[in-house]
């Protein structure tokens, strides 16, 4: 496929950042320091919230950040930079101050999300495979922890890897999908690799090879102890079940006849008939998986129908976000050193409100009030320099629609951004997987119900600090007056 013997990730970006660098670097600015922050502007799904996932992968990502020898000679062949800039990117390490939300945290719309502080070069070349790597997992992790709300104590298994967008994302997909919510995977290697626990039934193949549904179980129950039987290949009620049912009678102990999965159909009406079948055969403990383009509307659907289904398999709709395919965070400069060393905020200005960057270094703060059992008030956003946990009482207004305001007395604030690296080193210890899953379970359980119902949740509120307020509008007005003061003539 490649000519060159390596296939380092740090290539893993657009040409424009590598384009950036050599100006930065001709012109003598690559190494001021820079603040990027990472946000998105819209939850997904049109949920109240969104789970973070990804940190992991990214924190790996910068540990191995070098140019390789071959990025350079592929540099080299490709593009027209000049030797010295390959000779700087070979000898360039990854320096950079990183703070982030934690995986399985709550994450809003327009918060910073994710932070990078360092040599300007640095944090333009990474752009991209953080983007790319915070989008799909959190898109995924957020998708899963829908599904699992509408699921509740079930079992839920992920079964996407066939349907995702190739083999990277099957697999980190698989893992956010853990963190959101989904109890286990198809994906052996996905298992291998995370310790997520697998799970597997079988196929419709495995019946067609044996041409009836009765040999197919049998030649099964013969070689596992462990039997869920796919039921639906030829007729479920005439067919599939009665040979299940025949089967596990006829291997009693010798298998641990688990239940059956069904795939097709109408899955309310079928779902009951199987289970007055079993029960009418005394397997009232076997269970009825059900698979089939299945997503948290049609499962909620099926529970509002009374579906006898006790374990769900999700895949297609699930691993590709099938209903919103992109996250669209962005990464955008809010700070950068001038030239007399000093820190200068930065805005980029739109038309659109929402579209308008927050200038300056940030901390994001979630606020939990005392009284009412620590459950979530907001998110207040503030500059670098505040500290609102050293305050008496807190002043939160929507930043667009500022008359929708509120003060609150006895609150704790957290801070959301936590330090990750620390001018290139890794200060922050990667928890275990497990650990994560129960941290997005407990983080879930801090937001009020309003903000989790699947249809038309409260808008949470993400507010900004007074003084940040001030110095957006302040920016705002500058860049402006700016703009109208230059003449082109
Ligand atoms: N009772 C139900 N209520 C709502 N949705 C259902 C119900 N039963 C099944 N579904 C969903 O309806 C869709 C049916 O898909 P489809 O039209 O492909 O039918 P099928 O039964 O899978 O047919 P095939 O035999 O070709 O696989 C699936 O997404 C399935 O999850
Ligand atoms: O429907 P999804 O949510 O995407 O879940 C994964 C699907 O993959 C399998 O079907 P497939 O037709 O690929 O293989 P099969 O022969 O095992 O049915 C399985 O039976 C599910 O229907
Ligand atoms: O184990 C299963 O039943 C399974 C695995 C992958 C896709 N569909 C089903």
């Amino acid at each position: 496929m490649s000519n060159y013997p390596d296939d380092s990730l740090t290539l893993h970006t657009d040409l424009y950042e590598i384009n950036m660098m050599l100006t930065y670097w001709e012109k003598g600015v690559s190494e001021r320091n820079a603040v990027f922050e990472c946000y998105f502007r819209k939850n997904p799904f049109k949920s109240g919230y969104a789970i973070f996932a990804g940190l992991e992968r990214v924190v790996k990502y910068l540990q191995d950040l070098h140019f390789t020898d071959s990025d350079l000679d592929y540099l080299r062949a490709t593009e027209d930079y000049p030797e010295e800039f390959l000779q700087y990117l070979k000898d360039l390490k990854f320096t950079c101050t990183i703070r982030s939300a934690v995986e399985g945290d709550l994450v809003f719309n327009n918060e910073p999300i994710f932070q990078v502080e360092g040599p300007l070069a640095q944090a333009q070349l990474i752009e991209t495979a953080i983007l790319n790597v915070i989008n799909y997992q959190t898109l995924i992790a957020t998708k899963a922890s829908r599904i699992k709300s509408v699921t509740g104590t079930d079992p839920l298994l992920e079964f996407g890897s066939r349907r995702a967008q190739e083999m990277d994302a099957a697999l980190w997909g698989t893992r956010a999908a853990f963190i959101g919510g989904f109890d286990a995977t198809s994906n052996v290697r996905a298992g291998k690799l995370f310790g997520i626990p697998i799970s597997g039934t079988h196929a419709h193949s495995l019946i067609q090879t044996y041409r009836s549904d009765y040999e197919g179980f049998k030649a099964y129950a013969q070689t596992h102890k462990d039997c869920v039987f796919l039921v639906d290949t030829y007729d479920t009620l005439r067919s599939g079940v009665p040979s299940a049912i025949k089967v596990a009678r006829e291997f009693g102990d010798k298998i641990n006849f688990q239940g059956v999965r069904i795939d097709s159909g109408d899955m309310a009406y079928i779902s009951k008939r199987v289970r007055q079948q079993l029960d009418d055969a005394g397997f009232t403990d076997a269970k009825i998986y059900a698979s089939n383009d299945l997503d948290e509307k049609t499962i909620q659907n099926l529970k509002m129908q009374e579906a006898k289904i006790d374990v769900w398999g999700v895949g297609t709709k699930l691993i590709t976000a099938f209903d919103q395919p992109a996250l669209g965070a962005v990464y955008k400069l809010v700070a950068i050193e001038d030239d007399q060393g000093k820190m200068v905020d930065t805005i980029k200005l739109s038309n659109n409100a929402e579209k308008i960057s927050t200038p300056g270094l940030k901390q994001v703060w979630r606020i939990t009030n005392n009284k009412k059992d620590g459950k979530s008030e907001g998110d207040y956003i503030a500059l670098w320099d505040e500290n609102p946990q050293a305050q008496k009482s807190l002043y939160m207004f929507h930043p667009t629609y500022t008359y929708i305001n509120k003060v609150l007395e006895d609150f704790k604030a957290r801070p959301l951004l936590h330090d990750i690296f620390v001018k290139g080193d890794l200060v922050y210890r990667l928890p275990a997987l497990q650990d994560i899953k129960t941290y997005c379970t407990q983080s879930l359980d801090s937001l009020w119900d309003e903000y989790k119902r699947d249809l038309n949740p409260q808008e949470y509120p993400v507010d900004l600090s007074q003084k940040l307020w001030d110095h957006k509008m302040d920016y705002i007005q500058r860049v402006r007056e700016n703009v109208e003061s230059l003449n082109f003539d």
